[in-house]
C-alpha cells in the first residue's frame, strides 16, 4: 500500500486558524495582540521568501508584524543594538533574525543577545537547555512542527527507533532532543556516520536535513516506517525537490511529508504558535 501522505500545509492551515481564534478572543477581552518583530539582513532570495512567508503569517493571524530589512554590509554592532531595542519594546513579545546571516556577523552573538523570554526561534542556549531537561518552553520551531506532524498520524512515538539524519542547531540536534522527550530510541547521524544504510533500515521514523536532493533512496526505508523530510532543494528545472527519494520511499514508508508542502509551511505555523506562547506566558499582565 502507498504511503498516508503527511499534508503540512493543511495542518500549518488549521494551526493558524485556531491562532487567529485566539487573538480574536484576545481583542474582544481587551487584551493587545501579540507581536513579532522579523530582522532580515542582506537579499539572500530563499530567505527572502521565507521572511516573507512569516510577516504574511502574523497579518493573517492579526498579530503585530514589524519588518526590519538591513542591507548585507551592517555592522553586528547595528544589528544587536535593533535587538536590545526590540528587547525593551512592550509591543514586540518575538524577535526573529532570519538565519544564515551574513560571514561578518556571529551567528551566536546575535542568538544570546536576543531575551530568552522573546526568543521565539528557540534557539537561545537557555531555550535548548530548557528542551534538554524536559522542560521545554519555547521550541525551535522545525522540530516543533515535526512533532504537530508526526501527532497528526495518530501514531504513538513511545519506545519507536528513530533515526535523525543531519545535526545542525536549526533542525537535527533539537530534533534529536524532542524525539528524546517524546519517548524514541534516538540516533543522530552526520558526516561521520558509518553505515547510515543499515541505521535507516532499522528505523521506525526516519528525520532526513541535510539538504542534498534524493540523498536517502527510497528502497532504504523500512516497511511502514514515518519519513519527515525537511530538505529543500531547488533542481534545475525550478523545481523543489526534498532529501529523500519520495516516489520510491512512498513505495515503503507508512506515511511521509511532501516537498514542497510538508514541513516548511509548519516551520511558520510553529514560529506563530511561540510568539502567542511568549505573549501569555511571559508578557500578559
Ligand atoms: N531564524 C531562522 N532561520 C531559519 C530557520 C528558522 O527556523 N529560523 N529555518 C530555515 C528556513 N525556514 C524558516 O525560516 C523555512 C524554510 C522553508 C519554509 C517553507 O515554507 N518552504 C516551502 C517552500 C517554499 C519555497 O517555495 O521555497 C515548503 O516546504 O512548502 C519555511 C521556512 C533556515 N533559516
Amino acid at each position: 500500500m502507498p504511503a498516508q501522505i503527511i499534508d503540512g500545509k493543511a495542518i500549518a492551515k488549521t494551526v493558524r486558524l485556531q491562532l487567529k481564534t485566539k487573538v480574536e478572543q484576545r481583542r474582544n477581552q481587551g487584551k493587545r495582540v501579540p507581536g513579532l518583530a522579523v530582522i532580515l539582513v542582506g537579499a539572500d532570495p530563499a530567505s527572502q521568501v521565507y521572511v516573507g512567508s512569516k510577516r504574511r503569517a502574523c497579518e493573517e493571524i492579526g498579530f503585530l508584524s514589524r519588518s526590519y530589512d538591513l542591507e548585507s554590509d551592517t555592522k553586528e554592532q547595528d544589528l544587536l543594538t535593533l535587538i536590545d531595542d526590540l528587547n525593551e519594546d512592550p509591543e514586540v513579545d518575538g524577535i526573529l533574525v532570519q538565519l544564515p546571516l551574513p560571514a561578518h556577523i556571529e551567528e551566536s552573538k546575535v542568538i544570546e543577545r536576543i531575551r530568552p523570554d522573546k526568543d521565539v526561534d528557540g534557539f537561545h542556549p537557555y531555550n535548548i537547555g530548557r528542551l534538554a531537561q524536559r522542560i521545554p518552553v519555547l521550541r525551535p520551531c522545525t522540530p516543533m512542527g515535526i512533532m504537530t506532524l508526526i501527532e497528526s498520524t495518530g501514531i504513538k512515538t513511545h519506545g519507536l527507533d528513530a533515526v535523525i539524519v543531519g545535526a545542525s542547531n536549526i533542525v537535527g540536534r533539537p530534533m534529536t532532543l524532542e524525539l528524546l522527550l517524546a519517548g524514541c530510541t534516538t540516533v543522530t547521524c552526520h558526516r561521520f556516520t558509518e553505515d547510515l544504510k543499515g541505521k535507516i533500515q532499522q528505523a521506525d521514523l526516519v528525520v532526513v536535513a541535510v539538504g542534498k536532493p534524493h540523498f536517502i533512496p527510497g528502497d532504504w526505508i523500512k516497511p511502514g516506517a514515518i519519513v519527515i523530510d525537511v530538505g529543500i532543494n531547488r533542481q534545475p528545472d525550478g523545481r523543489l525537490v526534498g532529501d529523500v527519494d519520495f516516489d520510491a520511499a512512498s513505495a515503503h514508508a507508512g506515511h511521509i511529508t511532501p516537498v514542497p508542502g510538508g514541513v516548511g509551511p509548519m516551520t511558520i505555523a510553529s514560529l506563530m504558535e511561540n510568539t502567542l506562547f511568549a505573549c501569555e506566558q511571559y508578557h500578559d499582565r
